[in-house]
């Protein structure tokens, strides 16, 4: 008799396994090195930005109250004592009617409280000494970018958890960081498993396929900010397999075998998962594709195993172990990010499952549209290509039709989404 499996709604899935979802381990690691990480404390700033009023122009810094009298048929006249470029600091004290000229990003004189462009002065020299006029009267503190006024010390600027993306590597450099608190990227071992598949550089023979899976799911791992290890494919023989996952799991954060999930002779997961004494938190869920997905937890380390099905792998990798990776990396929003959008194309055929299809959105009219990125069957790899969200359509009686408002997660994304997702 073939086991019957009861299935559990997508919900519940995501709940046992965020139950095991912890934070992972840091590590220091030079600033060069840190794009796509994520921070593993928050940035604070530790100074002022900009530290020191400074010229946002090149010109004069003057002391505005010797304005007053010029306007369009009074040039006000000034002498240049100094010039300051960026880095520099004015060395003389500035008296009335005496000007500095001072280069874009130059801290400003003491004594100056505005900044007159260049081209809205004339220059000239007299006996040896330099002069520049001006026919407008300023205001004190016009053209000057002031201490704090980007952001102040104290402030804190990024989150824990966030990915790093090219603002926060500025930022980490603005504050000196040239060594960078992230997580450590949680390892993620990965066994193919299925008698018929062939590596890469094979060449097709007959019943048998190439292994994507393996290569796919590295994809996703790193996508999601871990580290893969690929130990590779392994026939489906069960004291192969169970020796070969006895032995991988001892050497990973997180375990993901692909295929052998389902009911059939050559399927040993449920067995293997036995063997090892591991608790299988459920091993049918009411999704489609992936509803063999099966997860079991082992001292605490979570086993994910994955449909050999492309689509259903896939998909099951983007529910159950993103999370898991993202909140180790202290994500605080481990889930891929929900958004509503108008579906393109009718699916009339109602499911009992609620389906994650393959997807691709855009922009059409000002709205975000979303289609099938191609074949809406489990066993389909062409589709995984062109897909950058997954449609989500609730299991139940009736079907979908064109124009109506679903339900979609975004799959390139990086801002992510607590859970649940309503
Ligand atoms: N009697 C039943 N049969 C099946 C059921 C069921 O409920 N009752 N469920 C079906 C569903 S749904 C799925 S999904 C698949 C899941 O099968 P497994 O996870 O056990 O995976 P395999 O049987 O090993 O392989 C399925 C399919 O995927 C291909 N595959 C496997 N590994 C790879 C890889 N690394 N790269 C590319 N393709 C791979 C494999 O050749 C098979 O075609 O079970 C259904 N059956
Ligand atoms: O588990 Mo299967 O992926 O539902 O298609
Ligand atoms: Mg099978």
């Amino acid at each position: 008799m073939v086991e019957k499996r009861t299935p559990i709604p997508v919900h519940e899935a995501v709940e046992k396994i965020m139950f095991f979802a912890s934070s992972g381990e840091t590590e220091l690691i030079p600033l060069e090195e840190c794009y796509g990480r994520f921070l593993a404390e928050d940035l604070k700033a530790d100074h002022d930005v900009p530290p020191f009023d400074r010229s946002p122009y090149d010109g004069f810094a003057i002391r505005s109250e010797d304005t007053k009298l010029a306007n369009q048929s009074n040039a006000v006249e000034f002498e240049v004592i100094e010039e300051i470029g960026a880095g520099s600091v004015a060395k003389q004290e500035v008296g009335a009617f005496q000007a500095i000229r001072i280069m874009t990003g130059a801290q400003m004189p003491i004594q100056c409280d505005a900044v007159v462009m260049l081209e809205l002065t004339k220059e000239y020299e007299r006996d040896g000494r330099k002069y520049m006029s001006l026919k407008r009267q300023l205001q004190s503190g016009d053209n000057i970018s002031f201490q704090g006024e980007d952001t102040q010390k104290g402030n804190v600027l990024v989150e824990k958890g966030t990915r790093i993306n090219p603002g926060v590597s500025a930022l980490l450099a603005t504050f000196g960081y040239d060594k960078v608190l992230v997580g450590r990227k949680p390892t993620v071992g990965i066994y193919a498993t299925g008698t018929e598949l062939l590596d890469v550089h094979e060449g097709l023979v007959p019943g048998k396929i190439r292994n994507s899976n393996s290569y796919m799911i590295r994809s996703q791992v790193e996508r999601a900010g871990a580290e893969p290890i690929y130990f590779g494919k392994l026939a489906d023989d069960f004291d192969t397999c169970y020796e070969a996952i006895k032995e991988a799991i001892e050497k990973v954060d997180i375990l993901i075998t692909t295929g052998g999930v389902s009911v059939g002779d050559y399927d040993y997961l449920p067995d293997i998962y036995k063997k090892l004494g591991a608790e299988v938190l459920f091993n049918k869920i009411g999704m489609r594709p992936g509803s063999v997905t099966t997860v079991a937890q082992f001292e605490g380390k979570l086993l994910f195993g994955l449909s050999g099905n492309p689509s259903a792998c896939y998909v099951g990798f983007e529910l159950f172990v993103r999370p898991i990776i993202r909140t180790l990396l202290n994500n605080p929003n481990p889930h891929l990010k929900k958004i509503t959008a108008r579906l393109d194309v009718d699916f009339p055929k109602p499911n009992p499952f609620t389906r994650f299809v393959r997807s691709s959105i855009s922009f059409k009219d000002g709205m975000v549209s979303v289609t099938p990125s191609g074949l809406d069957k489990s066993n389909v790899v062409t589709s995984l290509s062109g897909a950058n969200a997954l449609m989500v359509l609730p299991g139940g009686t009736r079907g979908y039709e064109q124009g109506m408002q679903v339900d979609v997660l975004l799959l390139e994304d990086e801002e992510g989404c607590q859970w649940p997702w309503n």
